[in-house]
Formats: C-alpha cells, structure tokens, sequence
C-alpha cells in the first residue's frame, strides 16, 4: 500500500454533500425510468452507446435454465421471473437467477436486458413485477434496501464523475455513501486504489486521467466496501490488454468470496475470468452454463473467430429463430 493513496478529502466530504449523493445513486421511490437511463449522474458523463431496439420475436420463459448454488453456499442473488418494462418494451422478460459466490458473465446483444437486470440488482430499477431477493434481504423495504447497499458494488455503464475530485477523494466519497466505518476509509481507499493499478495517480485529478484510467477509478469504487455482490457493467471498455489481464485476475480473487456479475461484450473477458455465464436475448435468458459448454454450442455451426465467439452466435442465432416460430405460431 502506498502512502500517497491515504486520503485528505475524507474530511472535505461533508453530510451535505452525503445526502445529496445518497438519492443520486438511487430512490427505489424516486426513479423515473421512463425518462431516465444511468442511475449515476454525478457530473460530467462520457457518452453512452445508443441501444438498438430489441429483435423480433420473443422466447418462452426457460424455467430449466435454474441452476442454484451448491448447497450451504450463500444465495446473494435470488431473482425470480424478474420483469420490466418501459412502456411496450419488455426489457427484462422473466428471468430467473439464483446465484452464490463467483464470478458470472453477461453476455448479449445491445438492447438485451443486461444493463436493466444489473439496475435492478443494484437497486437503482425497481422491477416491474416478479420477486428479488439479494444478500438474503427483500429490497423493497427501506432498511433492507440501505443494508444491502452498504454490501453492494455497483459500476454502471455510465458513471458520472466530479472533474476536480483525487482519484482518493472519489473513492472515498462512494466509501462514505456506503456507509462504511470512517476509521476503515482511508485503508480501504488505499487498498482499492492498489487493486485497480493506480496509486500513482491517487492525488491526480479525474479531469487529468484517460478513458481507460477513469473506469479503473469506477472499479475502484466498486470495490471500496470490499463487496458481497459486485455487479459490473462493461468494466473492462477503454481498458488496454495489460490492464484487462489484470482486471481478470482482480475479478476471480474476488470472486472468491463474493458473488460478481460481469455484463461484457468481450467474450475474452468471460473465457477468462466467469466460472459461469449467461446469454441475455430480447430480455430473457437464452443460456446457461460454464464458458466451455458455451463454447461447445458452437462447435461447427458458429459464426466468429474464437470458439468462445462461434458458441455466442450459435446460441443466439437459435433463440431468434425460437422467438420468432413462438411469434408465428401465436400471431
Ligand atoms: N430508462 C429507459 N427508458 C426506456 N427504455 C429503456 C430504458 N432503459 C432501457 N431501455 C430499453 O430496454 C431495452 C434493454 O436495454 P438495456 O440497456 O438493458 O440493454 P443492454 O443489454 O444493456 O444493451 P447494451 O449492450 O447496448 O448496453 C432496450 O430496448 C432499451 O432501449
């Protein structure tokens, strides 16, 4: 640990300032999720990819793509036939999961529902419909919901950030929104600045830093509270190959002890670091299973360059062939 991550802005971060962020990383009651995308907006925003909308046609609900933990192992995530929907658009279309410590990927096209799931895990997107439990608490309750927050990491797609904060002054404010004891903040920040590779640059400010140095920043506060549920979305975008590499070591040592959910485009990412995987199409889940039986799906029929990849392509290619005779067949 280096000395120059301890902390000087843990002082500076005022209950004001705490209260005004608590709501920022989201009301269950204040959301508008018909209007509003991230649940951070804490300054300035790198852009967003625009979604496509959803393919055509819809598969029926996969009730035996349950796969509970291994018994006595700690259920953190307990969803069942999860749904939501901004307006006509299915999001999220019943999706199950039951998961315990390790690491999980989600994969899926734009549009699928990743980001929507991972929202509603974190708490910022109430589901439509459909029962969540997570670190064995139910979110709709106030005090649970603040209970599972402080045991939450949370990186959203977008995540805003304050242009004239330290790298450790970031850190240690999303330290102090979850609540943690301010004794432990400043070891913990350090720890966390160590982990993401950036104690040279502790007392640099978030406007200096690169894209790919700025989502490090974003891992860091993820995992500043040392996590029981680490939920990620596309962590590993603007990274460069060396910081990858050790970005999927970080993940399956946490993995270790915590429940991690990856949503990733880069199959690389998940052959590498996800004990399991999940492939997300037009809200639901299409496929389960461990990354080689991913891989096997696609054995002579896949379209892609990797194994990996041609196992992504086949699966989805047969849930929209499947969505769309389901769609023929009711239309
Ligand atoms: N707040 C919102 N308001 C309206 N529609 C939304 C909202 N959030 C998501 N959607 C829609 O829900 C669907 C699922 O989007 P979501 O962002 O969850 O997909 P994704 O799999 O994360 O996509 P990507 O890989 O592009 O990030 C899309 O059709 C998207 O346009």
């Amino acid at each position: 640990m280096r000395a120059g991550a301890r902390g000087r802005g843990g002082r500076q971060v005022g209950a004001g300032r705490r209260r005004r962020g608590n709501r920022r990383l989201g009301d269950y009651r204040a959301v508008r999720p018909d209007r509003e995308r991230p649940g951070h907006r804490l300054g300035h925003q790198r852009g967003r990819l625009s979604s496509l909308p959803p393919g055509r046609g819809l598969l029926r609900r996969d009730r035996q793509l349950r796969n509970p933990p291994a018994k006595g192992a700690a259920v953190n995530v307990d969803i069942t036939d999860a749904r939501r929907s901004f307006r006509k658009n299915k999001a999220v279309d019943g999706v199950d999961l039951q998961l315990g410590p390790g690491v999980f990927g989600l994969l899926g096209p734009n549009g699928a529902g990743k980001t929507s799931l991972l929202r509603m895990l974190a708490t910022v997107l109430p589901p439509s419909s459909g029962e969540i439990r997570l670190l064995d608490r139910d979110p709709r309750g106030a005090a649970a919901r603040r209970e599972i927050r402080r045991r939450l990491g949370y990186l959203p797609q977008n995540l805003g950030y304050y242009p004239s904060f330290t790298v450790v002054e970031f850190i240690e404010y999303f330290a102090l929104l979850k609540e943690m004891p301010s004794a432990a903040v400043p070891k913990a920040v350090a720890t966390a600045v160590e982990r993401v590779d950036l104690g040279v640059k502790a007392k640099a400010k978030l406007r200096t830093l690169s894209g790919g140095m700025l989502r490090r920043v974003g891992i860091a506060q993820a995992i500043v509270n040392d996590p029981d549920l680490l939920l990620l979305d596309e962590p590993t975008a603007g990274l460069d190959p060396e910081q990858r590499v050790q970005f999927r070591s970080l993940m399956r040592s946490l993995g270790e002890r915590a429940t991690v959910i990856v949503s990733t485009h880069l199959v690389e990412d998940v052959g590498a670091a996800c004990g399991e995987v999940a492939l997300m199409s037009d809200g639901k889940i299409v496929f389960r299973g461990t990354p080689a039986e991913l891989t096997a799906r696609g054995e002579g029929h896949g379209v892609g360059d990797a194994p990996l990849e041609r196992g992504y392509s086949a699966v989805l290619s047969a849930a929209r062939l499947s969505g769309a005779q389901s769609g023929a067949v009711s239309s």
